[in-house]
């Protein structure tokens, strides 16, 4: 459905006529009806240039403030595709074992740097998983490492690896989060209640009412990042936090897909991932959120790679990879809202600017030539089936 060429929406062709001041690109506006777009003072990124027939939108180098890298060979097969487009990415800490301590957190640093592209620059952004046991002097060591930037909630059987995550926060957690109130360490959370009585669909919600907003009222101090965020109560609890404290990532699948794609034609295991995709009505605001140009929300792509034989079987793995496609379909949806001047924000300042980090100098390059995703990355341990796998995409990455 989002993917059907037939959708048009005549205000947004406007805008786009408006934004380029031509009427060439009119047969590739893909807007979705449900989007709101902005006033007539609409105004055209600077970023955005004309070469010959096609266009082409230059920007500050993206950061990927969510980031499944994995180890092993997993890591060296999908790092590339990071690397390629992002400067920094905030890697994930639940590997099999996750990287629980500082010490280990350095070492699985260590074997990213290795397994990067020869002249890469990319920056491996270290976390570390926060466990029951997990201790203040953990998070001063961290803190003092240099390396790693931020802890990362799991609810203990979330989601991927997370059955040593944690079991109650206000009970086993609070000497740990008033350290890393004192050193300036965000929380990452996966926001999802555990309780296999809650509906699936349900346990963002819930999760918000239960932990997030009385640890917001107990620690306002603590920098909280929702990850992945799927529902407009997630985008209303972002929004009614205090800018600089609270903020969300947000993926691709997330502004791209609602539930149906998880069941369209039959059981769709590469669009299964947690927390699960949601009604439209979520989509949509989430959509709304991010293409408002609110600081509040940034780039994350929750890249989530898994060999196919464990994505393709009886009891699947969730998790989606779309490192290779996530810049076209950012672009893809901040194009469709008629807001392409908010792209580099989202992709590129937002992010940085709340880490309290710089933001890169690099430029990339984003160019309006249809390509075709990939069906799939062979590997010598097998396949990695990306997400839209064999589908035409319209803007493409490059770093030249
Ligand atoms: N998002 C996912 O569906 N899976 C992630 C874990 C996570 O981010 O929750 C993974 O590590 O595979
Ligand atoms: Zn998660
Ligand atoms: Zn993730």
């Amino acid at each position: 459905m989002l993917f059907s060429p037939k959708r048009r929406c005549s205000n947004s062709k406007d805008a786009l006529h408006y934004l380029l001041g031509i009427g060439m690109i009119t047969t590739s506006v893909k807007p979705c009806k449900a989007l709101k777009f902005p006033s007539a003072k609409f105004e055209g990124p600077k970023q955005l240039r004309h070469k010959g027939t096609k266009m082409e939108l230059t920007i500050t180098r993206p950061d990927d403030w969510h980031l499944h890298l994995r180890d092993g060979g997993l890591l060296e097969a999908v790092i590339p595709h990071s690397a390629s487009y992002f400067g920094r990415g905030i890697v994930m800490p639940n590997l099999k074992p996750p990287i629980r301590t500082t010490a280990a957190a350095v070492a699985y640093r260590e074997s990213i740097l290795k397994a990067l592209p020869s002249g890469s620059d990319f920056t491996p952004l270290m976390t570390l998983y926060l466990t029951d046991t997990t201790t203040p002097n953990e998070i001063k060591l961290a803190r003092k490492s240099g390396v790693v930037f931020a802890v990362k909630l799991y609810p203990a059987g979330a989601t991927t690896n997370s059955q040593d995550g944690v079991t109650d926060l206000f009970g086993k957690c609070l000497p740990v989060l008033e350290e890393m109130i004192e050193q300036n360490m965000p929380l990452l959370v996966h926001g999802e209640a555990t309780n296999p009585e809650i509906d699936v669909f349900d346990r963002e919600k819930v999760f918000i009412d239960t932990v997030l907003i009385p640890l917001v009222q107990r620690l306002p101090k603590l920098k909280v990042v929702m990850e992945h965020i799927t529902t407009m109560d997630a985008v209303r609890f972002v929004q009614s936090c205090k800018e600089g404290f609270v903020a969300a990532t947000v993926t691709p699948q997330h502004l791209l897909l609602n539930r149906n794609a998880i069941f369209q034609g039959g059981l769709q295991p590469h669009n299964y991932c947690l927390p699960i995709l949601k009604r439209e009505i979520h989509r949509q605001a989430i959509v709304s959120a991010v293409t408002s140009g609110s600081k509040q929300f940034f780039l994350g792509t929750d890249s989530a790679p898994h060999e196919r034989q464990n994505k393709e079987c009886a009891c699947g793995c969730a998790g989606i990879f779309n490192a290779p496609v996530a810049l076209s379909l950012y672009a893809k949806v901040f194009e469709e809202a008629g807001v392409l001047d908010k792209l580099e924000a989202f992709t590129s300042f937002n992010g940085p600017d709340f880490y309290s980090l710089p933001r890169n100098t690099s430029k990339i390059k984003l160019k309006k030539t249809p390509w075709k995703v990939p069906e799939t990355f062979s590997y010598s341990f097998g396949d990695i089936i990306p997400m839209f796998a064999g589908k035409t995409l319209e803007w493409q990455p490059s770093s030249d």
